[in-house]
């Protein structure tokens, strides 16, 4: 049996930095030859990065793309690397009119849609049906792997399927590929799919045990969520099992936006043996050795398969390598790891070095601070404690301790005066003037933000976003939310993972204990607690779980044992918050239906779930 040592790289790359991806994917590629691979397999748009959203309409993007693959082919073999086959991801155009494509691939995600539809982002574009004919217009893009090998592009794979549900929205700006690539490396059949392909039934994944390939290999760019990890295990078992082949799934690594990607790569033997597992959130290069049957002389002629041969010859005889399985991380310590990375891609991509937000003493902003300390460093955090005449004495002196914990840049600034300064100025009372001490501490972060360059970060959680109880323009201040969706009973239970994780490892707690323990409170007026506007908060997110996650109505609700009374009044802080949401920081997805792009609501809207 010819053996084959594949080599999945699970890299982070940044969306639009072509030359900074390239470099990266040829640092994977001398690694892998040094390893002694005889395939490297990169991820979904490895290239370009990932989601590119519009950017894949602009024909100067889709031209960088191609280019920048052509340019990688040549630079991998000046470096000495052009024997190694290089499977990569990137943006390039339909070549040619398609032909009827394999089973029911192609036909995206729209039931019973028509494949050669334009997407509608497409339209816009100025793309356009090609008058009934059964091709795509040429020039339209796609989201393909290119396989690379002696300097120049070998083979090409499409995406057959293309997610627009969730945060994913492939089918507005690709059209679907219908071909399926096999590549013959070492005498194997090595088929490829991308990502969705593997999701949906049918498709590559049954053309590929069709095509009698003994290795399916599987570029993704699969976001985060909690426990996804075991979700995609399984459906590599599955997969693995109707392709009666060896699946190899290689995940991106890294944040982008509202998204985190946590590697993880996968190699599944047909019978659902995991044969080597990528660490979760860490760039890594996953070789395993393969045991594989040989390709037949004249392999089958399936319709809509292109064959590709890189190499017929057999790997020399070689000592095997152990391939690393990873220990899945614990639910806290994933999460964790989630966030710490999606705030640290934010910050460092976008150009900054420091964040800046307040510290009240609670825990939303001591379980952020601890975060931004694990991505930045003590020294990219800077700590503001802004006293206001209704702070408590406990406040202050629990920021400080943070403060001191994380050993990081902390001013006071009260805001008594400024309050009083505008209170005398224009007067006002109850909320209006609760809400003034949250935006004068707002402008006092963005001011100290325009004078030294930090990100200001807003604490919000998810709870408090889902009914909207944060003062906009006050204390919903700041670019980027790292526990935008993190119920606040997961941050207190964050918290105290953090701590143990702490002590576990012989060091000092970063979390004041008394910042978890007291009530929480926004401390806007004499001895507000938030169950004052609030059912407390295991029974608000027990709500929001079914409403927000699971979009139950209002009798689902009821009949989920609800109290009706919450249901009423939750329900209509919902509803009633959707605007500010709107206009809400992006934060690391980390559950099925996050606030944005998974979750799209009307804000004008007279349906309400109360008056069912
Ligand atoms: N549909 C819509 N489209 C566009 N704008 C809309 C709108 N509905 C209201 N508005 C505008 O929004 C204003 C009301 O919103 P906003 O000013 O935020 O004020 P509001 O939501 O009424 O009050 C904020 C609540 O959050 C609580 N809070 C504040 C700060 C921190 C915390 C915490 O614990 O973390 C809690 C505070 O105690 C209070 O109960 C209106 O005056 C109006 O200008
Ligand atoms: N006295 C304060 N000093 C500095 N920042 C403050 C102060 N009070 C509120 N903030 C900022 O506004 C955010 C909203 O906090 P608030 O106290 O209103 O309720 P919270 O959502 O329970 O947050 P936390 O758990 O951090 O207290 C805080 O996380 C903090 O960033
Ligand atoms: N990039 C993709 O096609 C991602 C879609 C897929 N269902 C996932 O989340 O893994």
């Amino acid at each position: 049996m010819p053996s084959l040592r594949l080599a999945l790289a699970q890299v982070g790359t940044t969306v639009g930095d072509l030359a900074a991806n390239a470099a990266r994917v040829r640092r994977a590629a001398a690694e892998a030859a040094a390893a002694g691979a005889d395939l490297l397999v990169l991820p979904e748009l490895a290239l370009t990065g990932y989601p590119v959203e519009d950017l894949a309409l602009r024909r100067s993007f889709v031209d960088a793309s191609r280019a920048a693959l052509d340019q990688l082919a040549a630079d991998l073999a000046a470096d000495g690397l052009g024997e190694l086959p290089v499977l990569v991801g990137y943006v390039d155009r339909v070549e040619g009119p398609l032909a009827e494509g394999v089973g029911a691939a192609g036909r995206g995600q729209r039931e019973g849609g028509d494949a050669s539809a334009p997407p509608h982002g497409l339209q816009r574009e100025g793309g356009r049906r090609d008058g009934g004919g059964t091709g795509v217009p040429k020039g339209l893009p796609q989201n393909c792997a290119g396989l690379l090998h002696r300097g120049a592009r070998v083979g090409r794979y499409a995406k057959h399927h293309l997610p627009n549900y969730g945060v994913f929205d492939e089918f507005r700006i690709f059209v679907p590929g219908r071909d399926l690539l096999v590549a013959r490396v070492r005498g194997v059949d090595v088929a490829v799919a991308i990502c969705e392909d593997l999701w949906q039934e049918g498709g590559p994944v049954a053309a590929a045990h069709d095509a009698d390939a003994e290795l399916l290999v599987v570029l993704n760019a699969s976001p985060y969520e909690r426990s996804k990890d075991d979700t995609r295990l399984e459906l590599c078992r599955r997969r693995a099992g109707e392709a009666r082949a060896v699946l190899a799934y290689v995940n991106t690594v890294g944040g982008q936006d509202d998204l985190v990607f946590d590697g993880g790569s996968l190699v599944v033997a047909a019978d659902g043996q995991v044969l080597a597992r990528g660490e979760a959130f860490v760039e890594q290069l996953v070789v395993v050795d393969l045991d594989l049957p040989e390709g037949s002389a004249s392999p089958a002629d399936v319709p809509g398969v292109d064959r590709v041969v890189v190499g017929e010859e057999p790997a020399p005889h070689r000592e095997p390598v152990p391939a690393p399985v990873a220990e899945p991380l614990g639910e806290m310590a994933e999460l964790w790891a989630a966030l710490v990375l999606g705030l640290r891609d934010y910050v460092r991509k976008n150009g900054f070095t420091q964040v800046l937000f307040g510290l009240s003493g609670g825990v939303d902003s001591a379980v952020c601070a601890a975060l931004a300390v694990d991505a930045l460093g003590p020294g990219g955090l800077v700590g503001v404690s802004m006293p206001s005449g209704y702070s408590t004495a406990h406040s202050r002196s629990d920021a400080d301790d943070l403060a001191g914990r994380l050993g990081i840049d902390y001013r006071t600034h009260p805001i008594a005066p400024m309050v009083d300064a505008f209170l005398e100025n224009v007067p006002m009372s109850g909320v209006a003037e609760e809400n003034l001490q949250a935006r004068v501490r707002g402008t006092l972060l963005m001011g100290i933000s325009n004078s030294e360059g930090q990100l200001v970060l807003t604490t919000s959680n998810k709870s408090e976003l889902s009914v909207g109880y944060s003062t906009i323009y006050g204390d919903s201040v700041g670019g980027f939310a790292p526990l935008k969706d993190v119920a606040k009973t997961d941050v207190w239970r964050l918290a105290r993972w953090r701590n143990e994780d702490a002590r576990a490892r012989g060091e000092r707690e970063p979390i004041p204990e008394a910042s978890i323990t007291k009530a929480p409170s926004a401390e806007l007026r004499p001895d507000q607690t938030d169950q004052d506007s609030l059912p407390e908060y295991d029974v608000l997110d027990a709500l929001l779980e079914d409403y927000v996650v699971r979009a139950m109505g209002r009798s689902e609700l009821l009949e989920a044992g609800h109290d009706p009374e919450d249901v009423r009044r939750v329900v209509g802080l919902v509803d009633r918050a959707e605007w500010k949401r709107r206009q809400g920081a992006p934060g690391p997805k980390t559950t099925p239906v996050s606030f944005g792009r998974d979750r799209r609501l009307p804000v004008t809207t007279h349906w309400r779930e109360e008056d069912e």
